[in-house]
């Protein structure tokens, strides 16, 4: 066993351009802001370093240099804290520590592992706490791929653990490192132990990356491919691709977070990152309390072995929020990098917003729309730009995405404000969440007509789930647009206004809405829909208006039809057994066309 110090970091430069110099500096606190602090006497800490701020040794990061004055964020509650205490700036950023152990573990915005959960439903951690990000000590087998004297380079893989029953742990080569294996070291290590060695230098599991840079590949890709979330209304109306972004922006109580959570619970991602960003200490509560019971419905392990849940609640100082974002990306791109597709849920965006808000006028900056800092746009920018589907570095070939959903609380739900029109901009699909809908308990209440995705993703559907997928999708979109417009006549002028034909449609209508969008979360049966019941379902709303219109041409009295009693057998299609969706289709669709030819 060899006793040099093993290479668990990346040798890539410190920052793009540079070589890594570590040089540590200790100060004195001369004004304290709330989060913000800004300290004298520090000469060589250069911007995002991190520093260590009073006598708990408080986790902060430096994010303005003003002349002799470094100014720093704190990551935890400044209460105490006095000017004249020492700070000490480690001379490197925020850093990620990546590897086997990730999976299933609960953290707050800067990865250190929360385990207290307090009978007050809130999450604490002991201030200055600087505990290992991954465990040091558990052990994990390490099967190697790679033999003696093989060549490897960035992103190679070297070999696997199992992490759980549902991921195999890939560890690669680090960026920056190319050379021969000279030593394998196979069997139970921990994270820092050397499991290779590469031209003599021993090489570890465990991998550190800067959170605020994106960690590089091979190539982007184009998006094809559907990520499944199982809601009926998002798969068949606004799909999002995996590597797409999406946005759920919605008011107080119209769903976001139960919309979130039955994503983290059913869209077919290989791992799921959940930042749960700035929300009440109960709601998350409620996750870290459920999540571990729920069963992934994939692999039948508990859904915990694929889920990375980040928690900073709204009690936790707002500095770690900001940065519990890039914690959550940057661990996604880790897997995405393994070749997996990883689904990011951060829930809200608009909490972070204020965290970035909220630094920004301690900071004095100018202020521009509603407050936010002049800079919001590019950092939202940058945190949906870490979405994509890749090509990923090194062999085997190898492809991976991520994935982001993000909520967006915009108060009074007012789309009109800063951090929804500038998610907006960039996220590729919006499902706008509407009050009205939540108040009629129309869940989940997306907005058919005001949400959209830029997706092309009917070849994918017309291929993998059935060929009529697409004229169906575009059928049951033009027949909800219809429905709407003619429900404006209907509330001016009464439904008898309205032509028998038009009263078809709007049969139609409230099938599609109430049969086949609505779906409650809380269902066990109906909670996720595989695309094929999906798309069973919509055939059998489809034949269902095609046997109205037939029968109205046989002249049938329009109220026979659209009171037909059979037409209420589409309310129970979401009852349909599993394993007897096709049977039961067919069965519908004949009893309606039945009972319409004998009216
Ligand atoms: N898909 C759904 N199925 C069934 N019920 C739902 C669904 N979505 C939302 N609800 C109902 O709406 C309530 C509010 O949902 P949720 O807490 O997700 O709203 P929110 O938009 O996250 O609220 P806040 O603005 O407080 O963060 C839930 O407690 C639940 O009763």
């Amino acid at each position: 066993m060899t006793t040099t110090r093993p290479r668990t970091e990346p040798v890539e430069p410190r920052r793009p351009g540079q070589a890594r110099q570590v040089t540590t500096d200790s100060g004195r606190v001369v004004r304290i802001s709330g989060p913000v602090v800004s300290a004298t006497d520090l000469p060589h800490t250069r911007l995002f370093d991190v520093v260590r701020v009073g006598i708990e040794q408080l986790l902060g990061e430096v994010i303005k240099l003003d002349g002799d004055l470094v100014v720093m964020q704190v990551f935890e509650d400044t209460t105490g804290l006095q000017v004249g205490d020492p700070v000490v700036a480690t001379g490197e950023p925020l850093y990620a520590e990546l590897g086997p152990g990730l999976l299933g573990g609960i953290l707050d915005g800067t990865q250190r592992p929360l385990t207290n959960l307090s009978t007050d439903g809130n999450l604490y951690i002991a201030r200055g706490a600087d505990p290992p990000r991954l465990d040091r000590d558990q052990r994990w087998d390490f099967r190697p791929v790679v033999e003696v004297g093989d060549r490897v380079g960035p992103g190679d893989l070297l070999g696997s653990v199992p992490e759980g029953r549902a991921v195999e742990h890939r560890i690669l080569v680090p960026t920056g490192i190319t050379g021969v294996v000279t030593a394998v070291h196979p069997g139970p290590a921990t994270v820092v132990d050397p499991v290779v060695d590469i031209d003599g230098h021993p090489v570890a599991m465990m991998r550190r990356w800067p959170l605020r840079l994106a960690r590089p590949v091979a190539n982007r890709l184009p998006l094809t491919v559907p990520l499944i979330t199982g809601q009926r209304v998002l798969d068949l109306l606004f799909p999002v691709a995996r590597g797409g972004s999406a946005i759920i922006p919605g008011g107080f109580g119209t769903g976001k977070t139960v919309l979130e959570q039955a994503l983290a619970k059913f869209s077919n991602a290989d791992v799921v990152v959940y930042v749960g960003c700035g929300e009440r200490g109960n709601e998350l509560t409620e996750v870290l309390e459920e999540f571990p019971g729920v069963t992934d419905p994939r692999t039948g392990a508990p859904l915990m072995e694929r889920t990375v849940l980040i928690a900073n609640t709204s009690n936790m100082p707002v500095a770690a929020r900001e940065a519990s974002i890039y914690s959550g990306i940057t661990i996604a791109e880790y897997y995405r990098d393994q070749g997996y597709d990883v689904a990011m849920m951060a829930d809200s965006t608009s909490r972070w917003g204020e965290a970035l808000r909220e630094v920004s006028s301690r900071l004095e900056e100018m202020p521009a729309e509603d407050g936010y800092p002049a800079y919001l746009a590019t950092r939202l920018a940058g945190f949906y730009e870490r979405a994509g589907a890749v090509q990923c570095l090194g062999t085997p070939e190898r492809t991976g995405s991520v994935t982001i959903v993000g909520a967006v609380s915009p108060a009074g739900g007012d789309f009109s404000e800063p951090i929804t029109q500038n998610s907006l901009r960039l996220a590729g699909c919006f499902w706008a969440l509407d009050t009205a809908l939540s108040r009629q308990r129309h869940f989940p209440a997306v907005n058919w007509l005001r949400s959209f995705s830029q997706y092309g993703l009917d070849a994918w559907f017309d291929r993998e789930i059935g060929p009529d997928w697409s004229p169906l999708r575009r059928w049951a979109a033009a027949a909800l647009q219809d429905e709407g417009a003619l429900q404006e006549v209907v509330s001016l002028l009464g439904v008898e206004a309205l032509a028998a034909e038009q009263r078809i449609t709007l049969r139609i209508g409230q099938a599609l809405r109430e049969d086949l969008l609505q779906q409650s979360s809380f269902d066990d049966l109906d909670a996720s829909c595989p695309p094929q019941r999906l798309l069973a379902m919509l055939r059998v709303v489809h034949e269902a208006g095609a046997a109205m219109r037939s029968a109205l041409q046989q002249g049938v009295a329009i109220t026979d039809i659209t009171a037909a009693s059979v037409l209420a057998e589409l309310g129970r299609m979401r009852r349909w057994p599993p394993d007897d969706i096709d049977d039961s289709a067919i069965h519908l669709t004949r009893r309606i066309a039945e009972e319409m030819s004998s009216l």
